[in-house]
């Protein structure tokens, strides 16, 4: 299958107010067909956020491109949406009206009631029929998470970007919305590209996890393809020998990581 998001040769440097240079990454190269859900994982700083920062199109890499679609990326398009852990909603603003914002800027060729439609269909799909007209403020983490969602996905993307989209909830909350987000992007065969720090977050998601290497001029040490079938029953696979494996491969590769760090930080005391 062709490649839908196509990462090349990309390196990011950034310059320190001081005029020194801070080489991020380098040489990114990435294939991500269409329907993939491919997880980014690697130590704190070493440019997972940098590089769906760079397919967002809210930076510019320093060499090299992205393409999604076949189009080169070049500043951030409503093509590509962007879920933060912090939901970034408008606390002024009902749950409705976060989603009703983004909806009728990007669909204004819409009608006033197929509009109305998308975001009742993308409010009740992540579970918030009976909340739809509350404000953040009296809105739990994981309802918050769930409205970040249902604007992201109303917009009907190309691409999904989520960068640590549960890291703020509590384990019940992200077990649950981790298991609809799941079955919405395998059900409507969505592209997704997602920053996560939680091995079994990835491992449960994804069906291809890219282990980045410490920065400075971070490369992809490996990616790794995880075989289960969606959608997936996290008690049934989490059981299998395949997991248990592909587990203990990530964290030895995170574990090796953070010994190379403490190593570096060491040498560099001498
Ligand atoms: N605008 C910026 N200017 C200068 N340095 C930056 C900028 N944005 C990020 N960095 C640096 O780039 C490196 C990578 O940051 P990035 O946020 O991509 O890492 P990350 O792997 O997502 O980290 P974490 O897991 O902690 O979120 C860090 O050293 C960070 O300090």
């Amino acid at each position: 299958m062709s490649s839908f998001v196509e990462i090349k040769g990309v390196a990011k440097e950034f310059k320190l107010p001081n005029g020194d240079k801070n080489l991020v990454l380098e040489n990114i190269n990435l294939e991500i067909r269409p329907g993939d859900f491919v997880s980014l994982i690697g130590h704190s700083g070493c440019g997972k956020s940098t590089i769906l920062n760079i397919v967002a199109g809210l930076d510019q890499a320093t060499q090299g491109y992205v393409q999604v679609d076949s189009q080169r990326v070049l500043k951030p398009g409503s093509d590509r949406m962007m879920v933060f852990q912090n939901y970034s909603l408008l606390p002024w603003l009902t749950a409705w009206d976060n989603v009703a914002l983004a909806v009728n800027k990007v669909m204004r060729h819409r009608s006033k009631k197929e509009r109305h439609q998308l975001i009742s269909h993308y409010l009740e799909m992540v579970g918030l029929k009976d909340a739809m007209h509350k404000k953040p403020a009296q809105l739990s983490g994981g309802m918050k998470q769930r409205v970040a969602l249902a604007r992201a996905l109303a917009i009907k993307p190309k691409l999904l970007l989520l960068d640590e989209p549960f890291g703020a909830l509590d384990a019940l909350t992200r077990a649950n919305l981790q298991a609809e987000l799941m079955c919405i992007c395998s059900t409507h065969n969505i592209t997704a590209m997602m920053v996560t720090h939680d091995v079994d977050e990835a491992l449960l998601l994804s069906n291809r996890i890219v282990m980045l290497k410490n920065g400075p001029g971070a490369t992809i040490e490996q990616i790794l393809d995880v075989p289960f079938s969606y959608p997936r029953i996290p008690i049934e696979i989490m059981d299998s020998t395949n997991y248990r494996q592909l587990h203990h491969d990530l964290m030895q590769f995170l574990h090796h990581q953070q010994q190379i760090r403490y190593i570096e930080s060491q040498i560099t005391k001498v």
